[in-house]
């Protein structure tokens, strides 16, 4: 595997382990009595949202959608596509979506949008790492676990042309 063009690790498991603790407590305080549904985005998301379901205690349901914007590039496209959507109906449900980095904001706008524009009851977003270095689009982040620098991250979910996404630590591709 040609990890020689990865970095060093930014953030460990365990770092990341902790704060989906203390993230999925402060979301169950933030609705107690009330239900959610948790929409983890594919295919980044999928290691973060089992840490954050795991911790957050609240009768809830989970569905998963697909998008994509950055195809084999470290450049966004601009462009959401939407590969898979909702299994569920989300109309009156609270909703977190569960996403693994916001960078340009691109994706967590139109996602943000879609979701209202279906009746929902509130939509928050539960983001691993966010960028803010990278943004061109103004949004909102509710739960954020890590702030990272201006790098292309890799790991723990995150993909360089689908590589890399096994990595159990956050790091950066070497320029
Ligand atoms: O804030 P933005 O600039 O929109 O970038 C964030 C999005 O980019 C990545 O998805 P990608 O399109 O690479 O799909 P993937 O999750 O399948 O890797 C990441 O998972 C976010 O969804
Ligand atoms: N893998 C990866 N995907 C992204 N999508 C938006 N920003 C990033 C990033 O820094 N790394
Ligand atoms: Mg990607």
């Amino acid at each position: 595997m040609a990890r020689d063009v990865v970095g060093e690790i930014m953030i460990t498991q365990e770092q990341i382990t902790k704060r989906a603790e203390e993230l999925g407590a402060q979301i169950t305080r933030d609705y107690e009595g009330e239900e959610i549904v948790l929409i983890g985005i594919l295919r980044g998301a999928v290691l973060w949202m089992g840490d954050i379901m795991k911790h957050v205690d609240l009768d809830m349901t989970i569905d998963f959608m697909a998008v994509s914007s950055y195809g084999a590039s470290t450049k966004s496209s601009g462009v959401v596509k939407i590969v898979k959507d909702l299994d569920s109906d989300i109309e009156g449900k609270n909703v977190i979506i569960v996403e693994d980095i916001v960078d340009s904001g691109t994706t967590l706008n139109y996602l943000k949008h879609y979701l209202e524009n279906r009746n929902t009851k509130s939509v928050r977003i539960c983001t691993l790492l966010d960028k803010p270095s990278g943004r061109r689009v103004e949004i909102e982040v509710d739960y954020i676990g890590f702030e990272v620098e201006d790098k292309f991250i890799v790991g723990y979910g995150l993909d360089f042309d689908q590589k890399y996404r096994n990595l159990p630590y956050i790091s950066f591709l070497e320029e």
